[in-house]
Formats: structure tokens, sequence, C-alpha cells
């Protein structure tokens, strides 16, 4: 369980996270989402202790990083893949991990093998990796104490499209055994194919939180019949907002099933009928994003 708590961080005058709260709870992963700037690593880097917060708590569960009796071991964190040793294996880098963290370095073999880094890449010095695979062996590093609560900022970035589909499966899988996983990503589209929950934060502040139904789930109905005007007054005499959507489509503030009912009710036909919002988290976070750094957007959906 992730918790953050009214997390506050200035570097001088200036507020870079302002008031954030959200949790990661057990079985699901959130992803954290916003522009350049908006406040996330500083955030990661608060949970993870690199950080001191001005005001406010980030926990794991329950207690501050430099608390937790073995971090290594209940949390894996990956944030700079960049920054490993470019001079030591692969094998190496998680050996001496291992070690510090005391964990078996037979482990070391298997989570290499998970990471799709066993064989030669084990042995080829990370000087020349590519950033894809420093990916690979940063989340290898975050895997080995075989803790409970991922941390990963960016975890994508630099992977090819096999290698973000293999991530997703592994997040998932991680998840799915009860495992928390909070990840910052600007690759929308990932984060949409394998986060629970979202948690989006533009100029410090969250503008929006939930789970992905609530969050992508909630733009109403776009529907279409031959005649426009009849259809928006069948449906505004049931009581259902309408605004114009695309082309000659409408978008009604109700669910699909109220809607076919409505127009059903005045004798309205429909050629089209569907959840509004298949342009998913990409429009959404535009929208919610649109002038990073003022932070005067209201949350989407309260915490
Ligand atoms: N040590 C620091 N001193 C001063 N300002 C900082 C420091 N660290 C971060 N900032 C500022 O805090 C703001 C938030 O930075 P942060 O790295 O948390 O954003 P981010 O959402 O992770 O962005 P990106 O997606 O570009 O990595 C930025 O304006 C950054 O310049």
């Amino acid at each position: 369980m992730i918790t953050v708590d009214h997390l506050t961080k200035r570097y001088g005058a200036r507020t870079v996270v302002s008031d954030v709260s959200f949790t990661c709870t057990p079985g699901s992963v959130t992803g954290f989402l916003g522009p350049n700037g908006a406040g996330k690593s500083t955030t990661l880097r608060a949970l993870v202790g690199l950080t001191v917060p001005t005001s406010g708590t980030a926990t794991i569960a329950g207690r501050a990083h430099r608390d937790l009796p073995n971090a290594g071991r209940q949390v894996g964190v990956l944030l700079d893949a960049g920054a490993q040793h470019a001079g030591r294996t692969g094998r190496e880098t998680l050996t001496l991990t291992a070690m510090v963290l005391g964990v078996d370095t037979e482990r070391v073999d298997e989570v290499l093998g998970q990471v799709g880094l066993a064989g030669r890449p084990a042995g080829t010095r990370v000087g020349s990796y590519s950033l894809g695979m420093r990916q690979r062996l940063g989340l290898a590093g975050a895997l080995l104490g075989d803790p409970e609560v991922l941390v990963l900022d960016e975890p994508a970035n630099g992977l090819d499209p096999e290698g973000i589909w293999w991530m997703r499966g592994l997040l998932r899988g991680f998840a799915d055994r009860g495992g928390t996983v909070l990840l910052s990503s600007h690759q929308l589209r990932e984060v949409e194919a394998v986060a629970d929950q979202l948690v989006v934060i533009s100029g410090g502040r969250i503008v929006a939180q939930g789970s992905k139904t609530e969050l992508l789930g909630r733009r109403g109905t776009v529907v279409r019949g031959p005649d426009r005007a009849v259809l928006a007054r069948a449906l505004q005499t049931a009581g259902i907002a309408v605004s114009a959507g695309d082309d000659d489509a409408l978008v009604a503030d109700a669910d699909p099933l109220a809607v076919g009912q409505a127009a059903a009710a005045a004798g309205a036909v429909l050629t089209e009928l569907g959840q509004a919002g298949g342009e998913g988290l990409e429009e959404l976070f535009r929208a919610l994003t649109a002038s990073p750094g003022t932070g005067t957007q209201q949350p989407a959906v309260a915490a």
C-alpha cells in the first residue's frame, strides 16, 4: 500500500508539488501521468526517500521509506535506468545489488531470465546496452528483493513495442499476485492498457484521479440518427442534456441504455449508439493538462 498524504515540495519560493494526496492499493497498477515538469518525479523521489517533503507524507506500508526495516526487499524502485554503472555487466550489477539487499545471489539469474537478459546480455557491459536493455536491467534490480511494491519512473522509456508489451504483462502479473505498482509515464496508451487507477498531475497539483473506468467512462454517449434535430429534441424532452459531437453526432450526458430508451420512447430512429470517450486517455490527458503550471483545474473525480 502506498499513501501520499498532502505532500508538498517547495524549492525556494517555487512550489513544485502542491498538496498531493493519493493511495495505491495491493493488486492494482496506478498510472501517474502528467506533462513535463508536472511534479511526477519529485513525488516518486519523496516516496522513496530521495527528496525530503516540505510538508505532508509519502509512505509505503504505513512507513516512510527510511523507516522500512529492509526497504529494498519491500519496495522495488526504478527511477533512472540510465544511471547504472557502464563498466559493470548486467550480472555484476545485479549481484552487487543482491549482496546489498541480502538476497541469495541465485536470484540474480532468475530475474535476468524474467526480464529477458539471460545469456549473452547478462555478461555484457552495461555501457553497451541499449536504453531498452537498461530499463530491463533496472526492472530486474527492482524485482530482485521480491518486493510487494514497485515504484517505477517511466519504465517503458526506450522499450520497443515488443518490450512494452512484455512489460505490460510483467506489471499486470505482479499486481494480479497482490503487488502494488505505481508507475509514471508519458506513454499514455501503455498506461491505459495496464493501469487500473490513474492519477493525473499538472503544475504540481492533482487534476484528476480515480479508476480508469471512472475517468474514461464518464464521458457520455455518442448518438446519431437520420434527423439530428428530432433526436436532440427527444433526448432533451427526456431530461438528457446533449451537445454537438463530431460530424453530425450528438453527445448525450447519460449512459447508452438511457439514451436508447429516450429515443425509442419518442420514436426517434438511431443509426449509432455508443459510449463516448473512445479517444481514451490521450484526449482526457490533453483536456486536463491544457494549461500546465496554472494549477487551476478542478479534479474530474474526487479522491
Ligand atoms: N532539485 C531541484 N531544485 C529545483 N527545482 C527542481 C528540483 N527538482 C525538480 N525541480 C523542478 O520541479 C518541477 C517538477 O519536476 P519533476 O521532475 O518532478 O517533474 P516531472 O513531472 O517528473 O517531469 P518530467 O516528465 O519532465 O520528468 C520542475 O519544474 C523541475 O524543474
